[in-house]
């Protein structure tokens, strides 16, 4: 064992950071055995640098992340401050001077992985992010390392806790939006501005970031088609319930059939409740990975929270320690190519499209011929009239499109589609929106997993 110890800067003491400095001092004797060589917390860089840190020997804090990392002494650099700077010059001055890094920082890794990478590999130095996708449960590094020999064609999966949480309430307790979220946020799991969660923001950067170790290529946050929750509505999934689905926001990144492009989405879409990921509960993640020759992976665990996330950093800090005390690095970045992200229009999935319509003869014609002008063939279509007071349905049409109309005023129309492009289902309900007798689109999701 070697008996200088590895001196660790751990860059922000918050819900993350608080937890890696309490494990770092709580299991060091843990960490030595497991590295070869005893590590020490050299210094810790926060905002307000005079906030009582309960554990946390006082005279360690600083304000002053930039003078932290060019000490020179320092061998690993902890980043969990979050955000894009001061976050990235601190890196890459960290690189400069000599440390390898272990960041949970998503959204800078979603906007400037590659520049990151390149900065590490200039300076022979390792950074590691286990923590940036799906909190503890392990993934980048399987998907970095255990499956590179194998190809990756597909990655579907909840990767974001707060809005996991949010839709499980309003789901099973029937909870409000807001209520559900302030309560997600009192746990931990919110983003400093949760804006980056239930927008997807987070869930964005995560798909990015796993659509480029996956495929081998690079993937901006930019690229990924992106949707939020928040127009999620208790109808949706009442009607989602009704499917047998229930409502999940997916990450969902494909490779293109012929190996030339690649896709990143992220939205709300219903899936089936036989689907494994529909029993993903409360703040957990789950994630779905197919792969040529090893088949279907699933992936499942705590997705965010202080403790959970300082799990993964800590494996990072011990291997990126690891491959100091072995004068070596992991696995670098130069063997990525890039491949074209294609729109989202291109995406082939099936829909659920909920229209307001006039109650009388004609309508469901009518609005089938729009479909199929757009080529987008209709599963199933069911009507229910806001005459009946009661909301039951009163007409109720097989799949492939009998017609049944009755009674006046408003209905509901409910069509579920086949399989069909995305642009096509964008220019049907463009086209159903110039019919008079569509008094409005409700809401139109995706249906995955079948
Ligand atoms: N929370 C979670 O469940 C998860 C978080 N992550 C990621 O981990 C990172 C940290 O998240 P989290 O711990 O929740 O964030 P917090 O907001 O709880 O903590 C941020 C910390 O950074 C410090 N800080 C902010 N700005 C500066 C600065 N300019 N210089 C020095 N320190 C600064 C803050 O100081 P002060 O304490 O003085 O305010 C605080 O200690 C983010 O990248 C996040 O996306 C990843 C997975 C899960
Ligand atoms: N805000 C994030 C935290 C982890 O990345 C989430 O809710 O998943």
């Amino acid at each position: 064992m070697r008996t200088r110890p590895l001196k660790v800067a751990l860059l922000g003491c918050g819900v993350v950071g608080t937890e890696v400095a309490r494990i770092m001092t709580t299991h060091a004797d843990d960490l030595a055995a497991r590295i070869g060589a005893p590590v020490e917390l050299a210094g810790v860089a926060v905002r307000r640098p005079s906030k009582v840190r309960e554990g946390i020997d006082p005279s360690l804090i600083t304000s002053d992340a930039t003078a932290l990392v060019k000490r020179g002494d320092i061998d690993v650099v902890v980043e969990v401050i979050g955000g894009i700077e001061p976050a990235r010059t601190l890196i890459t001055t960290a690189f400069e001077h000599g440390a390898g890094v272990v960041s949970a920082n998503k959204a800078l890794l979603a906007e400037d992985g590659s520049a990151l990478h390149a900065a590490a590999e200039k300076y022979g130095r390792d950074l590691y992010y286990e923590a940036a996708v799906a909190g503890a449960i392990p993934l980048v590094r399987p998907l970095r390392e255990s499956l590179a020999g194998d190809k990756v064609n597909r990655v579907l999966g909840i990767v974001n806790g707060t809005t996991n949480f949010i839709l499980d309430k309003m789901d099973t307790s029937g909870a409000g939006y807001s209520e559900a979220l302030d309560e997600a946020t009192a746990l931990g799991y919110a983003e400093a501005d949760p804006t980056a969660d239930v927008e997807g923001f987070d869930a964005a950067a995560k798909a990015a970031i796993l659509a480029g170790i996956a495929f081998h290529t690079r993937v901006k946050i930019g690229e990924v088609h992106r949707e939020g929750i928040t127009e999620v509505t208790a109808a949706d999934i009442a009607s989602a319930r009704r499917m047998g689905c229930t409502v999940k926001l997916l990450a969902i990144c494909e490779r293109a059939a012929d190996g030339r492009s690649v896709t990143a989405r992220v939205h709300p879409a219903m899936i089936p409740l036989s689907h494994p990921l529909a029993s993903v509960r409360e703040a957990y993640n789950a994630v779905f990975v197919e792969a040529e020759a090893a088949g279907q992976l699933m992936f499942y665990g705590p997705g965010a929270g202080g403790s959970p996330t300082a799990s993964a950093v800590l494996g990072d800090l011990v291997a990126v320690c690891r491959n100091i005390v072995g004068a070596t690095t992991g696995p670098g970045e130069s063997a990525y190519t890039r491949l074209p992200v294609s729109p989202m229009g291109d995406v082939v999935t099936r829909y659920h499209i909920s229209l307001d319509v006039a109650d009388k003869p004609g309508v469901l014609a009518q609005v089938a011929t729009v479909f199929a002008e757009q080529d987008v063939s209709i599963d199933t279509v069911r009507q229910q009239s806001r005459n009946s007071g009661s909301g039951d349905e009163v007409g109720i049409e097989q799949s492939g499109g009998g017609r049944r109309v009755g009674g006046s005023g408003e209905a509901s129309l409910v069509v579920v589609t086949h399989r069909a492009p995305d642009a096509a289902l964008s220019g049907t309900v463009e086209a159903l929106r110039k019919l008079d007798t569509v008094r409005g689109v409700a809401s139109i999701m995706r249906v995955e997993g079948e």
